[in-house]
């Protein structure tokens, strides 16, 4: 089900994840939350919907500003379920009042 993205189906799908960038075989984006507690409880809420997914993020907190990168390392590259993550991250973000430069 997961077979990788071509280059012009993840450049599309980009176009409605604000914030979001592809480097290579992965797409991250950073959330700034309001404060410290914020951004574990967001991490928190992420960590739910990944194991919900069975794809997770790798995930890089320091103080209120959290960096999630993702790929799917079974497939070497970038496939549907990161395009999936990525809006559930955007949602909680919302959620929780997080923002993103993008
Ligand atoms: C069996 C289980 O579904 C796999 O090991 C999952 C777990 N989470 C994963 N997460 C990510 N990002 N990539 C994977 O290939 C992956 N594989």
């Amino acid at each position: 089900m997961s077979r990788l993205l071509t280059d012009e189906e993840i450049e599309r799908q980009l176009g409605d994840l604000p914030g979001w960038t592809r480097d290579g075989d992965e797409i991250s984006a950073s959330y700034e939350a309001p404060d410290f507690p914020t951004a574990i409880r967001l991490v928190d809420e992420v960590a739910i919907e990944a194991e919900d997914m069975g794809h997770h993020p790798d995930i890089d907190i320091r103080w209120r500003t959290v960096k999630f990168v993702l790929s799917t390392h079974s497939e070497g590259g970038l496939t549907q379920l990161d395009v999936e993550l990525a809006h559930r991250v955007a949602q909680a973000s919302t959620r929780f009042g997080a923002t993103t430069g993008g």
